[in-house]
């Protein structure tokens, strides 16, 4: 590709493998943002809007947006940490997923219980610098200096193994189900941080004129992880039961009622947060509501 065809293009940079890869090929296409990869590149020119992709790895994305070469990028707050790029990018939309948590792990039949005990050890990880923050200020409240600190050893992956191959006491590795961890027998004794994928962008954009097409794009995608974060709830409810009914699936602003041909029952129509669908349909049937029917949402703008 022509290094001119990116120019007054905006730049939004996707992780090009790993866990939020595809999720976030499904949120583009959910944004309409139309684009064909060759498998072999790293950047292509999106057909139906004035941006270029530019796949990286997840961890990089941080210092790519934070330092301007980019202008709005995916990835995992835990990484924005750990690249210690939070004051260089601004975080713009929480994505609703790439959800885990940064956690201390040690085998589940050690020696070593809490991480009091293991300040001072082995501990392995893939995020040093969150790793070394966190047990050099254990380390100093613990009074453990020079070489009584705790000794924080970098690997690139399978972080799991390190306890089981001797490397190390513990470790501090992202957990979602916990299936990894207890796998390879270990439990967690701390947590870190939480984190999900979200949006970001230069906290001092280069391009001042890709700005409204930066909050077009927001939009979008804002409008995507919405509707899967909600559905639609329709039922059928007695007119004095309305104020119930409405305290229930009060919706985002305020719910839609609709009246019915038999004068006793209103319609209503309304947005629910879809985790909690099952208990919103339980309090419904239990105010004598009827036809209660919900319905997935492929787009929305909220
Ligand atoms: N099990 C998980 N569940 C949910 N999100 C995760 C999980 N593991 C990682 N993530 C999120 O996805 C990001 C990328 O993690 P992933 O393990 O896919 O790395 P990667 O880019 O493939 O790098 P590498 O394979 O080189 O370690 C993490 O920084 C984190 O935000
Ligand atoms: O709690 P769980 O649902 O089991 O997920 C946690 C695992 O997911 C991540 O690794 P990933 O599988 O992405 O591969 P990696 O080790 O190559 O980074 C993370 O490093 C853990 O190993």
């Amino acid at each position: 590709m022509n290094v001119d065809a990116l120019n007054g293009r905006l730049l939004f940079a996707i992780p090009k493998k790993g866990r939020l890869h595809e999720k976030c090929l499904e949120l583009l296409a959910g944004a309409d943002i139309q684009f064909r990869r060759d498998h072999r590149l790293d950047v292509c020119l999106v057909k139906n809007h004035n941006i270029a992709l530019v796949f990286l790895p997840a961890s990089d994305i941080p210092s790519f947006v934070g330092k301007g070469n980019v202008d709005l990028g995916i990835t995992g707050q835990d990484v924005i940490q750990e690249s210690q790029m939070q004051r260089h990018v601004t975080e713009v939309l929480p994505l609703n997923f790439g959800k885990c948590a940064l956690q201390v792990q040690v085998p589940e039949a050690g020696p070593t219980q809490t991480v009091e005990q293991l300040a001072g050890k082995r501990v392995v990880t893939s995020f040093e610098v969150l790793s070394g923050e966190y047990f050099g200020r254990l380390d100093a409240q613990l009074g453990l200096f020079g070489d009584k600190k705790t000794k924080i050893e970098y690997v690139g992956g399978s972080v799991e193994a390190a306890c089981a191959l001797g490397l190390a006491d513990g470790i501090v590795d992202l957990v979602e189900s916990g299936d990894t961890m207890r796998a390879a027998g270990l439990h967690a004794i701390a947590t870190l941080m939480q984190s999900e994928a979200v949006l970001i962008k230069s906290s001092t954009p280069k391009h001042e004129a890709l700005g409204p097409l930066t909050q077009l794009i927001t939009a979008r995608l804002a409008g995507v992880v919405a509707a899967g974060r909600y559905v639609v709830c329709e039922y059928n409810v007695r007119r004095e039961e309305l104020h119930a009914a409405t305290a229930i699936t009060p919706g985002r602003r305020a719910p839609t009622i609709s009246p019915l041909e038999d004068e006793a029952w209103v319609a209503v129509s309304s947005m629910v947060e879809k985790r909690r669908i099952a208990d919103v349909m339980d309090e419904l049937v239990r105010i004598g509501a009827e036809d209660i029917l919900i319905f997935n949402l492929d787009n929305c703008r909220v």
